[in-house]
């Protein structure tokens, strides 16, 4: 007999989605800083403030080819009353030789880069000046500080260059390669294991499928994503759906020791989905299983024996790389010390229907409109089984609980499915 009560679609009894971000939140560890080579951190976010190790310039030099002198010597300087300053030798970037000085009334050729000569104070461009091999001729005054780089002017010694928690992206590169850091502190990202579960799921996309297999949808995503969601995945196995074969898997992932251990399939009602008995077998602490959403609506959070957390995450590919997204990478950026992400808002470019017993998650494409407006266009097709939608989307549209309508020009918060793209 059909019972209202145990309707899977209903969603009572089902947790809200702000109170599993509050679970996730109360267990969270922070993971602590950890020193990595610079091009590894790209990505990652910086456990301290940054200082500047040494001035950029570090050394005055010249912006253009041309010649170093003292511009007071040409101050007096007329047509019909010449100056000339005999050239005196080169300064050349990288020339480390002696640093060229001028004594009185002298020039120095001068390289790009160059350290400027003690004595001078100005750089006449190559182009502007009237010169033959020995010397240069003044016609007129010429002014100091020209085409000059000065000691700090681009970064001064001790300044805070990047703030704690900055993630770091390409651009940052050229700066702490300038300042030559080698190594950043940046805070620890979590390991994870990824078990795929499931008798019909098939890894070798050469192998042809037999009636009833279907090929892991989500396995190269996970892999793929996981950078970009802020852990590192290193034990990867698909397994079949029984419970001895979860559980066995689940005892190889913990032996190496990960933060976090993911799982998709068998967590829904099904006899196969064994997940949370095996879990409860093992002693786990089940913080939440179920939760009032859609796609994902079986996602299951967990503290293992070991220390260990544990999300199931539910089986079908969209709601996989729902949960994903909004499971787990808040619960990962918190182990590493970031705080909770800002939600980007979007306009409504469509009307939406929704089940306003939930809250949903729509997939759909965030863009910039020809008038600079964010804009967000759900997709009409939404199932969670759907991998095309999925592909012609960029990010999550969140419908919250108790609206059933929205409407075009209506403001929508979105995730984006690559948070570091904002
Ligand atoms: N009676 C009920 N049935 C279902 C409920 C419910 O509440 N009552 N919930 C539905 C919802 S919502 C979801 S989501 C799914 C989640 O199920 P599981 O996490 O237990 O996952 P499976 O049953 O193992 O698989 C679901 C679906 O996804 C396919 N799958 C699984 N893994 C992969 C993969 N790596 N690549 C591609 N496709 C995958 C699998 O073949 C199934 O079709 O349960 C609903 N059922
Ligand atoms: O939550 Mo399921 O993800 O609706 O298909």
């Amino acid at each position: 007999m059909f019972d209202p009560a145990l309707d899977c679609c209903s969603g009572s009894g089902l947790r809200h989605y702000v109170d599993c971000l509050e679970d996730l939140h109360r267990e969270v560890i922070h993971l602590g800083a950890t020193e990595v080579p610079l091009a590894e951190a790209i990505g990652q976010t910086l456990a301290g403030d940054l200082k500047a190790p040494l001035s950029l310039p570090s050394f005055n030099n010249s912006a253009m080819d041309g010649f170093a002198f003292n511009s007071a010597l040409v101050k007096d300087a007329a047509m019909d009353t010449p100056v000339e300053l005999p050239i005196v030798g080169a300064s050349i970037a990288g020339d480390n030789a002696k640093l060229a000085q001028l004594n009185g009334p002298q020039a120095v050729k001068i390289m790009t880069g160059a350290p400027l000569p003690q004595g001078a104070d100005t750089v006449l461009p190559v182009e502007a000046a009237s010169w033959e091999t020995e010397a240069l001729t003044f016609h007129a005054p010429y002014p100091a500080d020209q085409h000059v780089r000065h000691i700090g002017q681009d970064v001064a010694q001790g300044r805070t260059v990047l703030k704690a928690g900055t993630l770091l992206a390409c651009q940052h590169l050229p700066l702490l390669s300038a300042l030559g850091l080698g190594k950043v502190a940046v805070n620890q990202r979590p390991t994870a294991a990824w078990i795929s579960t499931g008798q019909e799921i098939v890894d070798d996309f050469s192998q042809p499928l037999k009636p009833g297999q279907i090929y892991n949808a989500t396995r190269l995503y996970a892999e793929t994503i996981a950078r970009d969601l802020g852990f590192n995945l290193r034990h990867v196995v698909t397994v079949r759906d029984t419970p001895q074969d979860f559980a066995a898997a689940l005892d190889a992932a913990i032996e190496g020791k990960p933060r976090l251990i993911l799982s998709t399939g068998g967590v829904s009602a099904g006899q196969y989905d064994f997940v949370k008995p095996v879990l409860s077998d093992m002693g786990a602490t089940i913080i939440f299983h179920k939760a009032r959403i859609k796609p994902a609506k079986p996602v299951l959070f967990a503290r293992l024996p070991g220390g260990s957390f544990f999300f199931g995450l539910p089986g079908n590919p969209i709601s996989t790389a729902l949960a994903l997204r909004a499971f787990v990478y808040p619960f990962v950026r918190g182990l590493s010390g970031q705080p909770p992400e800002p939600m980007r808002v979007a306009t409504l470019t469509r009307d939406v229907q929704v089940d306003a017993s939930k809250t949903v998650f729509l997939m759909g494409r965030m863009r910039l409109s020809d008038s600079g407006l964010m804009i967000a266009t759900p997709s009409k097709r939404q199932q969670s089984f759907q991998t095309s939608p999925f592909s012609e989307s960029n990010a999550w549209l969140m419908v919250p609980e108790r609206v059933s309508e929205l409407c075009a020009g209506d403001q929508v918060h979105c995730l984006h499915f690559n948070p570091g793209s904002n």
